[in-house]
């Protein structure tokens, strides 16, 4: 089954686009980082997916259910942290917990989730609670007003992933967190999908995307550009080369640069008699082989693109095709 789905979906405030035809589709049980320039459409997605907007046209469904018509039947299976965490100022954390705790806290739900009583829910919650409170080092006793803006997302955090969702949504969850707290918050999420949660992750740190989701998706003027699982993007994309060459040769490369369609990146870094350039090649790797054996080569390092070198590339292509 489909853990999240998004067909057709048009959404304009007024004249101002928020998604435009936006079709998506996040298998059960993925970790799909959502990626994207501002403006771009990634919040308004998420708002017409849980229900928090009306799209104008189109359809969106959580674990096959309809949230325009049906999000109650599913309520329970769906975690959402919005990218700005806004609660009742004047209680402290426990309280904010606790509250949170008793509006999952039923029988329907305790057998939803997959317990036997509600009285073994609510220990799992608090168990996982307290394992969160511990690694994103929060303070339970503090008011909420007197938390930053960081303290604030760990509360948005726990408190969207304690009744252990079948999905989870989350907009930009670790901006404003120091580097400590954001690792402890993508170890969570890569254990919670290991157990078999459904992770859709908005994010504007495209290393975290890189280094923890399974699939990406590039959204671009309110649809998608290119959605694929990383091994792919990465595989099926073009390498980059750092050469150091003797500068004699560089009419080589030019000849090689019309012959192979590759693109000379940045500038040429002149080191004494040697050159430093940085190519990006579309060949497989037997291709790129073969054409740096014609060279007298000082150093050589062929590289997978990172996520940022592929964002800039497809966003580029798409302006200059604009
Ligand atoms: N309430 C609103 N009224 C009018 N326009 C809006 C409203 N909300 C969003 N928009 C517009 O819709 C477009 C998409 O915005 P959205 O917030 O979905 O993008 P985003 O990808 O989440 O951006 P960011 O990365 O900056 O958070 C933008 O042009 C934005 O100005």
């Amino acid at each position: 089954m489909m853990g999240i789905e998004f067909n057709n979906v048009k959404k304009y405030y007024g004249k101002s686009r928020g998604v435009d035809h936006l079709n998506l589709k996040i298998v059960e049980g993925d970790f799909f980082g959502f990626v994207g320039p501002n403006g771009a459409g990634k919040t308004t997605a998420i708002k017409a997916l849980l229900n928090l907007i009306i799209p104008d046209s189109g359809s969106v469904k959580i674990l096959g259910v309809d949230t325009q018509k049906q999000i109650r039947k599913i309520k329970t299976a769906i975690g959402y942290m919005p990218s700005e965490v806004n609660l009742y100022e004047d209680f402290t954390v426990e309280k904010l917990f606790s509250m949170n705790r008793s509006l999952y806290l039923n029988h329907e739900n305790a057998v939803l989730q997959g317990h036997r009583s509600k009285k073994a829910f609510e220990a799992d919650m608090r168990k996982l609670e307290n394992e969160m409170v511990q690694r994103l080092m929060i303070d339970p006793s503090k008011k909420f007003k007197a938390l930053s803006l960081g303290n604030r997302k760990k509360i948005g955090f726990v408190l969207s992933t304690v009744h252990r969702p079948k999905v989870l949504i989350l907009d930009e969850p670790t901006s404003g967190l120091d580097p400590l707290v954001q690792d402890e918050l993508m170890k969570l999420l890569i254990k919670f999908n290991m157990e078999g949660m459904t992770i859709m992750l908005s994010s504007h740190t495209l290393s975290e995307v890189e280094n923890n989701c399974k699939s990406v998706g590039l959204i671009k003027d309110g649809k998608m550009l290119k959605h694929e699982s990383m091994e792919t993007l990465k595989r099926h994309n073009l390498k980059t080369v750092d050469l150091t060459i003797n500068r004699s040769e560089l009419n080589l490369l030019e000849h090689w640069s019309h012959q192979y369609d590759a693109t000379k990146l940045g500038e040429i870094r002149a080191l004494g008699s040697f050159v430093k350039i940085t190519y990006k090649m579309p060949q497989d790797i037997h291709t790129i082989l073969s054409s740096l054996s014609q060279l007298t080569l000082e150093d050589v390092d062929i590289y997978n693109p990172s996520l940022e070198t592929l964002f800039m590339h497809y966003y580029h292509q798409e302006v200059s095709h604009d």
